[in-house]
């Protein structure tokens, strides 16, 4: 009995269906959050904050921390004279003290913003020599006395100081004893606290944000003031509100540098000193005062220290996330119902479903870029690659073979890798990233979680100098065409995977760029979602001029989408052909398996090839064999092209051998079985033949390194040849199935 196959016919459907298989073994990356936004506060991995067994004896040395903590506390709160609290606290003095203090901190406050801010960028963005040391540094303020910290600005600042004596003849600006003298200590201590803070969240917002907005042609200084500030600006405020409660309670350093002044250096917490000595209970009050300033400003932080750039909860929806008529489309399932524009008109709805968008004409959106595209590659990455206009480039690769480091390099993004890149006539080699007219959609899509869909989509016309109105009119129409304008109005957080991807996509093609680069376009997109995705993809790459490229783990896409497949392998191009050539003749064991294709690689012989020694002694006969006997070579080999046969088939088939079924897989209406071979199967071989019953017979298994070999067999086929998980057949192919590449 035999399951004879239908033939080695690669009908576009049987082809796109045998590598929608195949794409179901690619490796995936880990997707990371679309906002951007660390982990939410409190989702820490189940039983640590569950009912877990917790050790009580840490409990408690922990209470008594929290005592020790709230009892000083409790005994300002004890002690207050609250019938002379309104009295002492708008005495002149105090409200004097408080004029100053509040005049002081807020100065220190811009000071360390100021400072403080490029600062915590430089900590977290540069590398430079000695950045451990500038780190301790910043921290030394918080360990240092406050008093130290008062005679060393002394020493550099003061009337003898390194710098004073110059500040006093050229500036007339003398520091110590002057408010402006409590500010500069004030700012001393508590700048540290801003450092620290935005350095941290710096360090936490994912590069791909900032590295966008530069491929959308923003320059430095525009990247960082629309898309870093932004996104850090919960950190910032934390930062801010903590340096500002420091400043506010400084006193060490002001006593010492500053003096204690009335009107001039004597902010709250020096009159607090004062005041102890003689009116224990006005000094209460103003202590209480300070207090509470200082709960007030912990309060109104809680839980900004972890609640991420941009994940607010204001974050999802400018209209609220959930509760408008556009949550139909939120899933990306089909709407039906007219949706509000963000101009308030009735906006007909759009699905994420749309194969066929509204085509609305913007005025400028179709000047076409039409550059060719011509990029040596030297570094990891060593290849040279060129593309006519309209070239889409479906570059594929194993794991680490290259491919981000080629977007990258191209990009001017990596010193990994270096690209001379000429684009049309242009050299861009030595431009910077955002003057290359290279557009990158990343495989998150990095969509600015601050900006809606529609001033994402605007952000590159922007970027280029084009008015407000005009990019956002140009960006509804990119918006409409990819066939998400009805969610223009809305944020990332409130799109789904496939939206997000449209409005990424829409955001790159509206800047114009001569060159296309596009990280794994529907990596994030389910199955069904994926082919409509596709479709739409598809058809608006055939209208975008330049040249594309796009990086793919996924067969369907490489084939369906790109004029020609660029593999790649360990940082060199292995091919470089139309998707129906490296259907046909794979270059190399990985493209060929990519592609649904069964290959081996081997030494090319008068018969055919012969495996290497440790796959045992394994022969596959071809009816052409390569003329360069002893090359290296590929065997491939289509799993339709395998019958399987519960019997050792006699006739015609040069190649016979026996398997064991290791797994077995649907493949639209067929299915996919995956034989471990065993080496040297022969008419005389020990258990050759009919296996009893159904074949578990526990002889000589395949071990982990055998031969494998994928067939493809109707459902009726398979349960006439009782397939299952570790039964023995037989897999025959003919030899004029067998194709030899050399390599
Ligand atoms: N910043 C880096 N420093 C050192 N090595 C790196 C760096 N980035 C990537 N590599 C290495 O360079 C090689 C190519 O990496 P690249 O990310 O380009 O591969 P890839 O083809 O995109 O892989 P994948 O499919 O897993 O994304 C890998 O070996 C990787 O470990």
């Amino acid at each position: 009995m035999s399951s004879r196959p239908a033939g080695t016919r690669t009908t576009g459907r049987r082809l796109a269906d045998s590598l929608a298989a195949t794409a179901r073994w690619r490796p995936r990356r880990a997707r990371p959050d679309r906002t951007g936004g660390a982990p939410p506060a409190g989702r820490t991995p189940a039983g640590r904050t569950g009912g877990g067994a917790q050790p009580v004896v840490l409990m408690v040395p922990a209470l008594l921390a929290v005592g020790f903590l709230l009892l000083p506390l409790a005994g300002i709160l004890a002690r207050t004279s609250w019938r002379e609290l309104p009295g002492h606290l708008t005495s002149p003095a105090a409200t004097e003290a408080l004029r100053l203090s509040l005049v002081v901190s807020l100065w220190s406050l811009a000071l360390a913003l100021v400072l403080g801010t490029p600062l915590a960028w430089l900590l977290a963005r540069v590398s430079f020599p000695g950045k451990a040391v500038v780190r301790s540094l910043v921290l030394l303020p918080m360990v240092l006395p406050p008093t130290v910290g008062g005679v060393a600005l002394l020493l550099a600042f003061g009337r003898r100081g390194l710098l004073g004596p110059w500040l006093e003849d050229t500036f007339g600006v003398t520091l110590p004893f002057h408010t402006a003298g409590a500010v500069l200590a004030a700012t001393f201590v508590a700048m540290p606290f801003l450092v620290i803070s935005l350095e941290g969240t710096l360090a936490g917002l994912r590069p791909s944000y900032e590295e966008t907005a530069a491929s959308l042609g923003a320059s430095p200084l525009r990247v960082f003031c629309t898309v870093t500030l932004p996104m850090v600006a919960p950190g910032l405020a934390a930062g801010a509100a903590l340096t500002w409660a420091r400043a506010l309670g400084e006193f060490g350093a002001t006593i010492t540098f500053a003096g204690n002044l009335p009107g001039e250096t004597q902010t709250l917490p020096l009159q607090v000193y004062l005041l102890l000595q003689d009116s224990p209970e006005a000094a209460t009050s103003v202590s209480l005062l300070l207090l509470a300033i200082a709960m007030a400003t912990l309060v109104a932080l809680r839980g900004r220290w972890t609640g991420g750039a941009a994940s607010g909860p204001g974050d999802g929806t400018r209209d609220g996330a959930g509760d408008g008529p556009h949550d139909g489309a939120a899933g990306g399932g089909p709407g039906g119902s007219a949706e509000d524009g963000p101009d308030g008109g009735a906006r007909p709805a759009a699905t994420d479903s749309s194969a066929d968008p509204p085509r609305i004409e913007a005025p400028v959106a179709d000047v076409r870029q039409l550059s060719d595209l011509s990029a040596e590659l030297t570094g990891y990455t060593r290849f040279v690659v060129t593309a006519e206009p309209g070239t889409t480039l479906a570059v594929v690769g194993p794991n680490g073979a290259g491919k981000t480091t080629l977007l990258r390099a191209l990009l001017g993004l990596t010193p990994r890798a270096h690209a001379v890149l000429r684009l049309g006539d242009r050299d861009v080699t030595d431009l910077p990233p955002h003057r290359r007219d290279v557009a990158w959609v990343p495989q998150d899509g990095a969509l600015l979680p601050h900006l809606s869909a529609l001033a994402n989509t605007a952000y590159g016309l922007r970027a280029h100098g084009h008015s407000r109105a005009a990019a956002r009119a140009e960006a509804q129409c990119w918006l409409d065409r990819l066939g998400v304008g009805h969610l223009a109005h809305r944020r990332p957080a409130g799109l789904s995977g496939g939206q997000a991807g449209r409005v990424a996509l829409a955001r790159a093609l509206a800047s114009r760029p001569r060159l296309l680069l596009l990280d794994e376009p529907l990596a994030a997109l389910d199955q069904t979602t994926r082919a409509r995705v596709r479709n739409t993809l598809r058809s608006h790459l055939a209208d975008f001029g330049g040249v594309c490229l796009i990086v793919t783990h996924d067969p369907v896409e490489a084939v369906t989408l790109a004029g020609r497949v660029l593999v790649l392998e360990e940082g060199r191009a292995v091919q470089d052909a139309p998707p129906s050539e490296v259907t046909r003749h794979p270059r190399s064991p990985w493209v060929a398996r990519m592609l649904g294709r069964n290959a081996w690689q081997g030494t090319a012989t008068p018969d055919g090839l012969q495996l290497p020694a440790e796959a045992g002694e394994f022969t596959i006969v071809a009816a052409e064999p390569l003329p360069c006997s002893g090359a290296g070579a590929l065997a491939v080999v289509a799993p339709e092209a395998v019958a399987l046969h519960r019997d050792r088939p006699d006739g015609s088939p040069r190649n016979v051998w026996r398997g064991r079924v290791r797994e077995l897989t649907g493949v639209g209406s067929r299915l996919r079985v995956l034989l471990a071979l065993e080496p040297t199967p022969g008419p005389k071989a020990p258990g050759a033949g009919r296996d009893g019953g159904d074949g578990r017979d526990g002889g000589a298994g395949a071990g982990a390194g055998a031969v494998e070999l994928v067939a493809e067999v109707t459902p009726a086929a398979a349960a006439d040849l009782g397939l299952a998980d570790g039964v023995l057949v037989w897999a025959s192919v003919k030899a004029t199935e067998v194709t030899l590449v050399r390599l």
